[in-house]
């Protein structure tokens, strides 16, 4: 299947943003010539070539345009367009609850490992990213999930905080976009080392250093958010008047030209501020795949489910490895490199159980367990 443009979304332009982000081609930065620095036991350092060269953070007129696409989604605009287009996203990308049995299908003699993004999947969208708890059936379901098949939650969150919401110690935690991965508390450890990766480290002193210039320069903005998710700095315009929306964009953007090392990425409603190494959600999953000793397999089966413009390079990786498949939480249609869709949530509650159901009667159905499992599982 190939990737569908199917139509500009809301959350998809939540920041589609604009500033997006980045753009144009003159280049602020230009990465330094010398390593980065070693870093600590038991982190690993990016070589200088996974440095990202960052792109203009965005003049006013890029600023103008994202403020304008997220005008232009107001609900009833949505609507209109999201209802047109509906049948042919449902076309391209099945529901993942209706395809079930197929997806099984294609998973047979292949060790299922199942990714899962938190917000907007296991926890719904709030205005406060500090109470964006997922549901207790939602926790009961990835804990039944994990029995069966390595599972790892990969967020753009700090990996403390995304771990305090889910609170199951049999998962991997990808935090801060990736850059920052654990392995379950029994689990596989890497030289016995508790952290299994951590991409950034040389960063933090910069970003706890931004993430504080951004609360000061942003305070005076009603609604404006910032959250330090330790590698990374969010900055929410969710509960911003959107007469504000381009104010707040331009403080963003006049903190960041001081930080050449930092670069801008877009979620839903949120900018991201991180730094310019070549590591996302995607270098996340290869990493973890790797970890768990499928990097040159075909018996592996990844799952990975995400609502996120971010989560996209996970699908892209899973779609050039033909390996597996994306699935995309979304009500909406959206350009995607995912296979399936599920609508929200509660619909990723629900196949995490039928992926667990599949897990329990397997034995019986005739399915092998791969070595893998068998470690995963330690039977
Ligand atoms: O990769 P994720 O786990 O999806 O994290 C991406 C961002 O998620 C959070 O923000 C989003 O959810 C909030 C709570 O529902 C919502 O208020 C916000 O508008 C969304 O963008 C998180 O707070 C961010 O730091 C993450 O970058």
């Amino acid at each position: 299947m190939t990737k569908q443009n199917v139509l500009v979304s809301d959350e998809q332009s939540d920041i589609n943003m604009a500033i997006t982000v980045a753009v144009s081609n003159s280049s602020l930065f230009s990465p330094p010539e010398q390593k980065p620095p070693a870093a600590p036991g038991g982190y690993v350092a990016i070589p200088r070539k996974k440095l990202l060269k960052r792109t203009d953070i965005g003049g006013g007129a890029r600023i103008t345009a994202w403020v304008d696409s997220m005008r232009a989604l107001s609900p009833t605009h949505l609507k209109s367009t999201a209802s047109l287009s509906a049948t042919q996203d449902q076309l391209q990308h099945p529901s993942a609850l209706s395809m079930f049995e197929q997806i099984i299908h294609a998973s047979k003699g292949k060790q299922i490992v199942m990714f899962l993004d938190y917000d907007g999947t296991l926890s719904p969208i709030v205005d406060n990213p500090d109470r964006a708890f997922m549901s207790k059936a939602m926790r009961a379901a990835v804990r039944d999930v994990a029995r069966y098949f390595p599972t790892a939650i990969v967020s753009g969150r700090c990996r403390d905080k995304v771990y305090s919401f889910v609170r199951l110690a049999e998962l991997y935690y990808a935090g801060s976009h990736g850059m920052d991965i654990k392995g379950p508390a029994k689990g596989y450890k890497k030289g016995n080392q508790a952290v299994l990766f951590q991409a950034a480290s040389e960063f933090l002193p910069m970003i706890d250093e931004v993430y504080k210039a951004l609360l000061e320069k942003t305070k005076s903005t009603p609604g404006a958010k910032v959250e330090n998710n330790k590698f990374c700095v969010s900055v929410h315009f969710r509960c911003v008047d959107e007469m504000r929306w381009r104010s707040l964009a331009e403080q963003v953007k006049s903190v960041l030209k001081e930080y050449p090392k930092l670069r801008l990425t877009q979620g839903r409603k949120v900018l991201e501020i991180r730094p310019t190494i070549k590591w996302d959600k995607g270098k996340a999953v290869k990493f973890l795949l790797e970890s768990l000793g499928f990097a040159n397999c075909n018996d592996v089966f990844p799952v990975y489910i995400g609502d996120d413009r971010t989560d996209e390079d996970a699908f892209k990786v899973l779609r050039d490895r033909g390996q597996g498949f994306g699935i995309l939480v979304s009500k909406i249609p959206k350009d995607t490199s995912a296979s399936y869709s599920l609508q929200e949530p509660s619909e990723a509650r629900t196949f995490a159980s039928l992926l667990f159901c599949y897990g329990l009667f397997a034995p019986f159905g005739g399915v092998e367990r791969t070595d893998s499992t068998r470690a995963h599982l330690r039977v």
